[in-house]
């Protein structure tokens, strides 16, 4: 090893880095280009996508006259220079030594040791084997090793074995500005191994250990840039812990991971990060940004409280959320598995979580289901492979065969932001392929709401051209029932999930895979393999008997409703047809031999939800206000009985239509009115929390209007 430096220096640089063990697949950090590329093509959160190529040449640049400044150097390396110089003999060191970066220089401790009066200077392209390639960065003026020389001596040689890092370091650079992104990776790596490997060999000079130290910090800084991008934030960390290990003080790897953890929402440390990045770049805005994020994330995920009023009301775009874990814990349940439950007493419209989806895909219905699977899989397993809390999260969740499968209970800091958690070393949470491709297929949610922006899916008139699926991780371990106790809605990729009635301390969670007012849930839930035996269920089985007909003829309008072959009179005669069976079912209903409560009579309706929809359509295409009036007071208290059916879109849109129409009848002063106007103001925090009645109203009066059908929507 002793011989090393000059040997590697005088070596053609990839030659040398096979003979040390480098594959250009496989990098010693261990990911393949497959992998990287892969992760490099992998979905974004929009916090991470401004971090570009630019931002890391950049950083390049900024710090790259410190390379070589000679106030790093001791006094001890420099006499040990001076020594080695060609010249063969001491020179001296001026204070003024490369000025424009001395300030930045953290070494104060060192700069105190050296004599003020010495300036050093290697011209490394009379030196560097190499020398074609030594054009400084920019291509203006050769590339110079920052120790000066002394007044008019010739030049001493650098120490070949840094000159060679050097420009080890800057092909990295050169490959990333062509856009060449691996091949940056490789060289930056084989910089960090062939100057760890001088920082291990006891012959190495303190000159060049010294600037070995700070071209191998650089090259880890910008991996961990690189590793940024590619959203490899487990990488991220390591990297920079390493760069800052060499320089606690080094910016940009202080704002690196920073982001890292930012991004895996650990915000209390990127707090840290960021401000420490700071202290050391006091005017700089993106640093200044990014710990102002971190603190409202921060602050956001200890206390629940999110600011989206710009975005429900001028219809912004949907904020940052962090993920929030409330009142809840995960318990096993005596039927389904594990399950969620609320720990304390709270009204409806608490807030219980904020969960952002780990991951979203999107196809259009010419593809099946199944790619929209294998899509979101792929995403998840490159995320688990990013971080290890995510690997975590995904291993807990079920995979479909809870007689087989015993993960166990994950403990609810897993979820919290900013919160250690104790890995169990004795599971093996290894995630093949497969294994996520089953969990996808378990605990994903429809995503078409989040993916139309949360809300202002109402403007495309419920419909969207593409099906989405999301993965949201504790929202995953709800259990399913037909008269769910909670309700979600969506801010850009966070579900906000509330509970949809007042809740006692210990009460299991649940919420509806499919509408509550699907006709045939009992069959769609089947995908997600169990029979549900809700109340509501043994409820409809007591009736069926009762309603057997009116279903079967509700089936055959729907079918035809929906059918691609049915023409547009047909379609419509369906429509009227089965609106008119409004009047037969209420019959039914009435006469039904069973003691059951208004509430749960209307659980029958739900499941008619469909003709008292198509009954709301006739009526308004008609000129009888009442009419209307009393088609939309049925909804709401049909979605009521089922504590708004899970999601909250359709019963805000009732409420906000039919406070409308009231409105237009007698106006505002009315007892009647005000009657309504508390049953919608109940609805909306239920929906969106206590925003307070006059924000609902100013909601309700900018972003609520007719469409072209005469629906009253949200606008876009
Ligand atoms: C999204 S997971 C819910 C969490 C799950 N219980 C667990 O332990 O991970 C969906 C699975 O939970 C179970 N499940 C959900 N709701 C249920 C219910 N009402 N009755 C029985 N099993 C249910 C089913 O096995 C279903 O495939």
């Amino acid at each position: 090893m002793a011989g090393s430096s000059t040997h590697l220096a005088d070596s053609d640089s990839d030659t040398e880095i096979t003979r040390l063990g480098y594959d250009n697949d496989v990098l010693s950090t261990g990911y393949s280009k497959d992998r990287f590329d892969s992760f490099q093509s992998s979905p974004r959160k929009t916090e991470e996508s401004h971090i570009s190529r630019d931002s890391v040449s950049e950083g390049e640049d900024e710090l790259d006259p410190e390379n070589f400044s000679s106030n790093s150097v001791s006094s001890k390396q420099k006499n040990d220079v001076t020594k080695r110089s060609p010249l063969g003999e001491r020179k001296e060191v001026t204070e003024n030594s490369a000025r424009g970066f001395e300030e930045r220089d953290d070494h104060r401790g060192e700069q105190e040791q050296m004599p003020r009066h010495h300036e050093l200077r290697f011209n490394c392209q009379e030196s560097s084997p190499g020398s074609s390639k030594t054009k400084c960065k920019h291509d203006r003026q050769p590339f110079q090793l920052s120790i000066f020389a002394t007044e008019n001596r010739e030049a001493p040689k650098p120490p070949p074995l840094a000159v060679h890092l050097e420009l080890t370091r800057r092909e990295g650079n050169d490959k990333l500005k062509k856009g060449d992104t691996f091949g940056a990776l490789n060289r930056y790596t084989m910089c960090i191994r062939q100057g760890e490997f001088a920082l291990l060999d006891p012959s190495t000079s303190p000159v060049c250990r010294t600037l070995a130290r700070k071209i191998v910090k650089l090259c880890y800084s910008s991996r961990a840039q690189l590793m940024l991008a590619a959203r490899m934030w487990d990488e991220v960390l390591i990297d920079t812990e390493k760069a800052l290990k060499l320089d606690p003080r080094h910016a940009k790897s202080l704002l690196s991971r920073g982001k890292a953890l930012h991004s895996l929402q650990e915000y209390k440390q990127a707090c840290t990060a960021f401000s420490a990045a700071l202290s050391r770049n006091h005017n700089n805005i993106q640093i200044a940004a990014s710990l102002h994020e971190s603190m409202k994330s921060h602050h956001q995920s200890l206390s629940g409280e999110y600011d989206i009023s710009q975005f429900l009301l001028l219809g912004h775009p949907p904020p940052e959320c962090s993920d929030y874990v409330g009142p809840v814990e995960i318990r096993e349940t005596p039927h389904a598995g594990r399950g969620l439950f609320v720990t304390e007493r709270v009204d409806a419209g608490c807030l219980l979580l904020v969960s952002n989806a780990l991951a979203i895909a999107s196809t259009t219905a010419s593809n099946t289901a199944a790619d929209l699977c294998v899509k979101l899989a792929g995403n998840l397993l490159n995320l688990a492979k990013a971080s290890k809390r995510v690997q975590y999260q995904l291993y807990y969740l079920t995979s479909g065969k809870p007689e087989l499968e015993n993960p166990g209970i994950p403990e609810i800091n897993l979820f919290r932001p900013s919160s250690s958690w104790s890995p169990d070393p004795k599971k093996n949470v290894d995630l093949s392929f497969i294994d996520v491709v089953k969990k996808v297929t378990f605990n994903t949610f429809d995503a078409s709401r989040a993916v139309c922006d949360g809300l202002k899916i109402e403007a495309k008139g419920d419909t969207c051209s593409t099906i989405s699926s999301g993965m949201w991780v504790l929202p995953s371990f709800l259990n399913h029932s037909c008269v769910p106790n909670t309700g979600i809605t969506f801010v850009g990729r966070a579900m906000f999930l509330r509970a949809s009635r007042d809740l006692e301390a210990g009460e299991e969670l649940t919420t509806s895979y499919t509408a509550c007012s699907n006709p045939n849930r009992k069959k769609s839930i089947k995908k997600w393999h169990f029979e549900c035996t809700c109340e509501r269920c043994q409820q409809d089985q007591l009736m069926e008997p009762y309603m057997k007909e009116l279903r079967e003829e509700l089936d055959e309008y729907s079918s035809r409703i929906s059918s691609k072959k049915a023409t547009k009179a047909e379609k419509l005669r369906s429509i009227f047809k089965s609106a008119d069976m409004v009047e037969r079912v209420e019959k039914a209903i009435k006469s039904l031999p069973l003691e059951v409560d208004a509430r749960r009579r209307n659980w029958v309706r739900v499941s008619f939800m469909v003709i008292y929809t198509n009954n709301l359509q006739v009526a308004r295409a008609g000129r009888d206000l009442n009419q209307k009036i009393q088609a939309l007071q049925k909804l709401t208290e049909i979605e009521a009985s089922i504590n708004g059916g899970g999601v909250y879109y359709t019963s805000m849109r009732t409420s906000a239509a039919l406070l409308r129409y009231m409105q237009k009848k007698d106006g505002i002063n009315t007892a009647e009115f005000d009657t309504v106007l508390k049953q919608v103001m109940k609805v909306f925090k239920t929906a969106l929390g206590n925003m307070g009645e006059k924000f609902f109203l100013e909601l309700i009066r900018r972003r609520f209007s007719k469409n072209k059908l005469g629906e009253i929507v949200w606008l876009h």
